[in-house]
């Protein structure tokens, strides 16, 4: 596995003449690695994995397969992004998994949020199997570590990633982010021409919407979730929000209410708004929106969005609440 404390000697990346250091660096090294075999990589279009993405291609090109995997659970736009910059623009080996069908089947009718939880995890490891298992002469296995998950784990664990795969298919692994911070993983990403959309992305949970679409999921729900989120995203954006408060979301619960909408009676889901400022997500607090922008967003997502009557601001700091509700 490899030495796994970070050199005391290694300065932080904080400007992109550092970065290109980095990558300069890592680029030999993986190809010292690697030399003619192919990498496996799970391309999720979060920050770590598409770093990952961007450093191997630029060593190996055409030898990295990029597996990404759309569960129905992402975000408005994220499987097309990751479409349009890996394979359009970057020209990479990219597998685009449709399974939104897969694991919305698994999924029904399950509300208790562990369960949801397991389920997603489980059916995301057989889906990679499977293309795993479809690809020839794969000799390793790209993650996105970055330090801090190694700190979490002791350095015991290899890594929390794509642990669980069954033991023939346990590849050597590339882990080139393996001792940096997040923030020295966005310079390096900004450095190798990602763009900020993916560079800058907020943390979003693994199981995705599925844990912001409350109780047990459908399909209904579940597009009130994403429609409602973009929107929100959206409106920060616009007004100077975005990079400033840490995580923001919207949560659709599995009941609904009475409302009225042109004198007639209506019967609707609320969309919950969430909005938090945390340094190490152990505790939190809410962001002080200003009351015009709830407003204007609580006028979009209750017209903009069908099958919605309502939208309530969650004013609960963690503790005694989660970031995330389920
Ligand atoms: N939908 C997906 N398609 C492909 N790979 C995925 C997907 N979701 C997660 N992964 C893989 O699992 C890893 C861990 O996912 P997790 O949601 O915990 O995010 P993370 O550790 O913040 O990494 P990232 O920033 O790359 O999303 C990802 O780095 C990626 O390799």
């Amino acid at each position: 596995m490899g030495n796994n404390t970070r050199p005391d000697s290694m300065e932080r990346i904080t400007t992109k003449e550092l970065a290109d250091v980095f990558i300069t660096e890592q680029v030999k090294e993986i190809q010292a690695q690697v030399g003619d075999k192919k990498v496996l990589l799970a391309l999720s279009g979060g920050v770590d994995s598409s770093v990952v993405a961007a450093l191997l291609i630029k060593a190996i090109g055409k030898q990295l397969v990029c597996v990404h995997v759309n569960h129905g659970l992402l975000r408005k736009g994220e499987p097309e992004q990751v479409v349009e910059v890996f394979r359009n623009q970057m020209d990479a080996n990219l597998i685009y998994v449709d399974a939104v069908e897969r694991f919305l089947n698994k999924l029904a009718d399950v509300a208790e949020p562990e369960k949801k939880r397991k389920i997603i995890g489980a059916e995301f490891i057989r889906v990679f199997e499977e293309e795993a298992r479809k690809q020839e002469g794969i000799e390793f296995l790209a993650q996105g570590t970055i330090y801090p998950d190694i700190i979490e784990s002791d350095g015991v664990k290899a890594h929390h990633n794509v642990g669980g795969l069954p033991e023939d298919l346990k590849f050597e692994l590339v882990e080139p982010l393996k001792f940096l911070y997040k923030d020295e993983v966005r310079v390096v990403g900004k450095a190798l021409g990602l763009p900020d959309g993916m560079v800058y992305r907020q943390p979003f949970p693994g199981p995705g919407l599925g844990v912001r679409c409350l109780g047990a999921i459908t399909r209904e729900r579940l597009e009130i979730v994403r429609e409602s989120d973009a929107i929100l995203r959206e409106e920060f954006a616009k007004n100077g929000l975005e990079g400033k408060v840490w995580q923001y979301f919207t949560a659709v619960p599995d009941f609904r209410s009475v409302g009225v909408s042109d004198g007639e009676r209506t019967f609707a889901y609320p969309v919950i708004l969430r909005a938090v400022n945390t340094v190490d997500a152990m505790t939190a607090t809410v962001e002080n929106v200003p009351f015009e922008l709830l407003e204007h967003i609580t006028k979009r997502i209750t017209h903009e969005v069908t099958g919605v009557n309502r939208v309530l601001y969650d004013l609960t700091p963690k503790p005694c609440g989660t970031i995330e509700w389920e």
